[in-house]
């Protein structure tokens, strides 16, 4: 069925309802659990003292939090996307307290971000958020083309892509544009690494 729709669009509208029945029966304790620590594989993408980039999940996205702790507690920085204003490109910005995230202040799409005060990172590696994927690493993003735009300004970093299980597609409409992903994580699979 999913494999069925071509329209980006309307593939969207379906995945996003398929990952919240998926969290609505996930209770909240086993959800804290999921995606605790980065599988092993991905070890070998990841350089010493790497600059992470993660993101603030929504209630219904993979969360992202626990990488974020870990990452910090391994000797990387973190880095989390922001926005100057609703219109401007997306950049990476330190995030030092992922405990406390008292470092954050609410920007455009009502995401929480990093103050106009942190520096600009620019990432090794980049987990991303993601409304599908397929198990080649190709990627359905929110539609704003805000990593897609990034990404193709920062070859240098490397694409790994958070997921719920339910977000795997057999095939997506794919564009000239669309970045692929090095890996995918979900809760129960990691797919790739694919280079
Ligand atoms: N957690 C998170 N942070 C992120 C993204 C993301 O997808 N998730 N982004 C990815 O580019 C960037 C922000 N860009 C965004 C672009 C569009 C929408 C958007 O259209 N949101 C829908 C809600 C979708 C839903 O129900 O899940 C909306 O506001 O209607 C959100 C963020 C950077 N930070
Ligand atoms: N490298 C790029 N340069 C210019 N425009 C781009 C680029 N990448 C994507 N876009 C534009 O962004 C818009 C959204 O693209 P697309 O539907 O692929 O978003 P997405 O991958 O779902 O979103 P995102 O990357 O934010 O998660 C399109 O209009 C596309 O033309």
């Amino acid at each position: 069925m999913k494999a069925c729709v071509t329209d980006k669009q309307t593939l969207r509208k379906q995945l996003r309802a398929d990952r919240k029945r998926h969290v609505a029966v996930l209770p909240a304790v086993t959800r804290a659990l999921l995606l605790r620590t980065p599988p092993a594989p991905l070890a070998a993408l990841v350089p010493e003292n790497a600059v992470i980039g993660l993101y603030r999940a929504t209630p219904h996205e993979a969360p992202a939090g626990n990488y974020a702790k870990y990452y910090i507690e391994h000797g990387h920085r973190i880095a989390l996307p922001r926005f100057a204003a609703d219109n401007a490109p997306m950049e990476f910005a330190t995030h030092c307290d992922p405990f406390g995230e008292t470092d954050l202040e609410s920007g455009p799409f009502g995401l929480n971000q990093p103050g106009p005060e942190a520096l600009v990172l620019v990432p090794d590696v980049v987990f991303v958020p993601l409304v599908g994927f397929t198990d080649s690493g190709q990627r359905l993003g929110q539609g704003g083309g805000h990593y897609d735009r990034w990404l193709a300004e920062h070859p240098g970093t490397t694409a790994i892509g958070l997921a719920w299980d339910c977000q795997l597609v057999d095939t997506l409409p794919t564009e000239e544009h669309d970045i692929p992903l090095s890996a995918i994580v979900t809760p129960t699979r990691l797919y790739g690494p694919f280079t």
